[in-house]
């Protein structure tokens, strides 16, 4: 694949060989109903794999349980085998399935129907059910599948016309887990706390079986998620192939240069069409995952095109896959890539869950997938017994791909992290406390399950807002109306905005009314199911944006100014002129114009927008560096006068969306879905908000090995400000501060996802040289939605491992002054400038020599 690569531009960084592993049968369970096991029997399931038997035990035992194995394991034979043998043995014994996606729960209810287990009812209720239907399901159906929105609007908010169901249900089946993440992880364990006390009012106990890609720590995990105490099944005895995984850099261009003059290298997307397409010609059966639907579109039509020069019948063997399709055109393509009739598969991550797709030739991953769960998941497509498979990870121009691709051991020795949920958060604590009064009355000591002294605090402001009225027996709901629709689960947002085509009148999809405006300001591309619109006009106040189709070979980035105030300090540790905080902040933003950028990153305009200002009340970790370690102490004019004259910060700031991010809740189909949130830049300071994409998670506890710690040099010609140095500290001219605080917290934002199972999306930062609450040089990481997801926790409790990634990341780039790799940000509202990279090296060094030295 290296061949016709010159070796001075050898992308490849780095190679590993994973050992294959042969399978672990056990006995089937003495419980296990004859039918069900001839059904299995005759889908090729001779016998079940150990972990399957061990977890299935524990569902039909009793015991709440969480499976957490690797991609294709077989994780639905874990609660297939109980709730069919229940089923088949003629109970009474309801199950309802749920997952992220209504696409995956279409899949496991054909799973399961095509068993054709004699006593087994299953449906779907999802939003697609005909009305018709509906009657039946509730009446008749004794395994429901579903997701977690119409969990919330269609069955507990009428849970009295569900009461057959809910009065014999025994098993509550959670698939792909990890996914419930952030703000919506944080909704869906209120869910499903709500979901435990309505079956409880029906007199029924049911047991939670979880099932989840690898992750650290599940059962902790799973028991946050339910609020049950489940124990966790880890030990995967599936059989799997060998494999080698090769890390890539693509090469930077010597013709092409981005924004401020920075070397650009070969997108991700253009050497993994090209990868996809030798692999083609070696006639490997291979898929590739990109991050964006038209990155998928593009990197097929790239590697058809090459072939195409070669022989025009191999193009015919590439495809393009994303979400939107329907279950049938999942299956086809499926038959096809394993009967060899299609070769190379570029696709979205719709192709990472709820496909049975397993022991290709190679995988192609364009760009880090937002978690080490998805990474594997993905990885895990490739594998077959006796012949060795490949997996190429192709590194986007991003500091956290680039540090991945020089610390492999970031990537492949570090246990998968744990999701990040926050289940007191109480923007999202009030509207499901609301929904959870609304369904039935709450009871003083039912509180401790919403969180307790947290749960009572919501639960009086509601009151004062005259929602619901506290008597001595509890809480009750007050208004005929049912709050349920009012609350969108993917999000803190509120209204949401309707993104309407002109046309058709069409809606296509919906945006957090936090991001609206840089989601979908006027002139912006907005990006659906892989087509391409542009905004119209936004219309805050009746929640509407108008677009209209369009496919422009540009993007648009918003450009913000932002300010930020510390509502309130919760947690100080100060380490000798560096203070690291976490607490309350309040983040004001306002969208004033737009960049509109070709594919390359080169610029071609900017248009001023007028539009208002936003709010958002999060919460944030944030470090404070003295200017004594600044090394701008006495100097004159230091740091206090380095920013700009209003807020005393340095200048720059900005969130938007990168062309394949399409910001705003999605549908609950497509798993490409996003969901939306708010962000920030910087009045006068930098800053970066970044909007919720449907993204992943991590853990302090598994981030470990991530950051030796060791001193690397500057590479490149990092010194070329050696000018602009004083002695001591960071040894900083005052007028170097804003740039290198920039660049450290972008780059800061770029490597919180290592550690805090976000995306960037849902995160943003500022910084500044003088912050008016803290008195000093600032840089903040903030959590992109209200009330924060436990991002900026992680951050706080993952400091150091962090900084030190930070630094690596930017030393370990080669580029002089700074690139996308390291600290330019796609979505910087001030056009990434000032940055200052070697600045950036010396400010983290200093923070990290500061915390070392006092024992952090
Ligand atoms: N004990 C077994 N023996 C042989 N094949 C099995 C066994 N258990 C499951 N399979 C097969 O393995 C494949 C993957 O199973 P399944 O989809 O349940 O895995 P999964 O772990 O849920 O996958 P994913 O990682 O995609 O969520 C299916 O084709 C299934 O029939």
């Amino acid at each position: 694949m290296t061949a016709g690569i010159p070796p001075r531009e050898d992308p490849v960084t780095h190679v590993a060989d994973l050992p294959g592993r042969a399978a672990r049968y056990a006995p089937w369970p003495s419980w296990a109903d004859p039918a069900v096991i001839d059904a299995l029997r005759d889908c090729g399931v001779s016998a079940p794999w150990a972990h399957q038997a061990e977890a299935a035990s524990h569902a039909y035992e009793g015991r709440h349980v969480v499976i957490s194995t690797g991609t294709a394991s077989g994780k639905s034979l874990a609660y297939q085998l109980p709730v069919l043998s229940r089923l088949a043995a003629g109970e009474k014994a309801n199950a309802l399935y749920l997952s992220p996606t209504k696409a995956l729960g279409a899949d496991q209810l054909r799973s399961v129907s095509s068993l054709d287990v004699p006593g087994v009812r299953a449906a779907s209720f999802d939003g697609d059910t005909p009305m018709v239907e509906r009657d039946w399901v509730r009446a008749h159906a004794n395994w429901v599948f579903t997701n977690p929105d119409m969990l919330h609007r269609g069955i507990l908010s009428q849970h009295g016309r569900w009461a057959r169901f809910f009065r014999r249900l025994s098993c509550v089946v959670v698939d792909e887990c990890h996914s419930y993440r952030g703000v919506f992880g944080s909704h869906v364990a209120l869910l499903l706390r709500r979901l435990r006390r309505v079956a409880e009012h029906y007199g029924a106990s049911p047991v939670f079986v979880l099932a989840s890609a690898t992750t650290a720590s599940p059962a902790s995990f799973a028991s946050r998620l339910t609020g049950v105490s489940c124990e966790a099944v880890t030990e995967d005895a599936s059989p799997r192939g060998a494999r080698t995984v090769a890390l890539w850099e693509p090469p930077l261009l010597e013709e092409l240069t981005g924004e401020n003059g920075a070397p650009v290298r070969r997108s991700a997307g253009a050497e993994t069409s090209r990868i996809l397409a030798d692999l083609v010609l070696e006639g490997a059966r291979s898929l590739a995952f990109i991050r964006s639907r038209r990155g998928a579109e593009l990197a097929a039509l790239g590697a058809r095109r090459i072939l195409s020069e070669v022989d025009s019948a191999l193009s015919e063997t590439v495809a393009a896959y994303r979400s939107g399709y329907l279950p049938e055109e999942r299956r086809a393509l499926e038959a096809a890539l394993l009967s060899g009739r299609l070769l190379g598969v570029a696709t979205t991550n719709a192709l990472e869950l709820g496909v049975d797709i397993a022991g290709l030739d190679a995988v192609v991953l364009a760009g880090y997938p937002g978690t080490l769960a998805s990474f594997w998941q993905q990885a895990g497509r490739a594998g077959r017994s006796g012949d060795s498979a490949l997996v190429v990870f192709v590194a986007r121009d991003d500091p956290l791909d680039t540090y991945l691709v020089h610390h492999p051991a970031a990537l492949l020795d570090r246990p998968v992290e744990t999701a990040v949920l926050d289940p007191a958060n109480p923007y999202v604590l009030a509207p499901q406390l609301a929904c959870a009064v609304a369904e039935l009355p709450l009871t003083l000591s039912e509180l401790e399950v919403f969180g307790g002294a947290a749960a009572q605090e919501v639960l009086a402001e509601l009151a004062e807002q005259k929602l619901l009225r506290r008597r001595s027996s509890g809480w009750y709901w007050t208004s005929r109306d049912r709050p349920h629709a009012e609350v969108g689960i993917r999000g803190t947002g509120g209204e949401q905005i309707a993104v309407v085509e002109s046309d058709s009148g069409r809606m296509l999809g919906t945006v957090d009314p936090g991001s609206a405006c840089f989601a979908v300001h006027p002139g912006a591309v907005y990006l659906h199911q892989g087509s391409s619109y542009v905004v119209d006009e936004l219309d805050l106040e009746t929640g509407l944006a108008m677009v209209h189709a369009e496919n422009p070979d540009w993007t648009t980035t918003p450009r913000e100014i932002v300010d930020i105030a510390v509502l309130s300090t919760e947690e100080k540790q100060d380490f000798g002129g560096v203070s690291v905080c976490l607490g309350e902040v309040a983040v004001t933003s306002q969208v004033v114009g737009y960049l509109r950028r070709r594919p390359s990153g080169e610029v071609l305009d900017h248009t001023p927008l007028d539009l208002p200002e936003q709010s958002l009340r999060t919460r944030a970790v944030w470090y404070t560096i003295s200017s004594e370690l600044l090394g701008t102490d006495g100097v004159s004019g230091a740091s206090r006068a380095a920013g700009s004259s209003t807020s005393g910060a340095s200048a720059s700031s900005a969130p938007s969306g990168d062309s394949g991010a399409s910001v705003g809740s999605a549908p609950s189909g497509g798993s490409d879905a996003s969901a939306g949130s708010a962000s920030a830049g910087g009045s006068g300071s930098s800053a970066d908000g970044e909007a919720g994409t449907g993204g992943h998670r991590v853990g302090t506890e598994s981030a470990g090995p991530v950051g030796t710690g060791e001193e690397t040099r500057v590479s490149g010609r990092g010194s070329a400000h050696e000018g602009g140095r004083t002695p001591g500290g960071a040894g900083l001219v005052p007028a170097r501060v804003p740039g290198a605080l920039h660049a450290a917290e972008h780059a800061a934002i770029g490597l919180l996802p290592l550690f805090a199972t976000c995306d960037r999306w849902d995160i943003g930062g500022v910084s500044t040289a003088w912050h008016e609450d803290t008195g000093e040089a600032t840089v903040f990481v903030h959590d992109g939605h209200p009330g924060g997801a436990g991002f900026a926790e992680r951050g706080y409790a993952a400091i150091v491992p962090w900084l030190v990634a930070t630094r690596e990341a930017i030393v370990s780039c080669e580029c002089p002054t700074g690139c996308p790799s390291c600290v330019q940000s796609p979505k910087c509202g001030n056009g990434n400038d000032p940055l200052d990279k070697a600045g950036a090296v010396a400010v983290l060094g200093t923070v990290l020599g500061a915390l070392r030295q006092h024992g952090a």
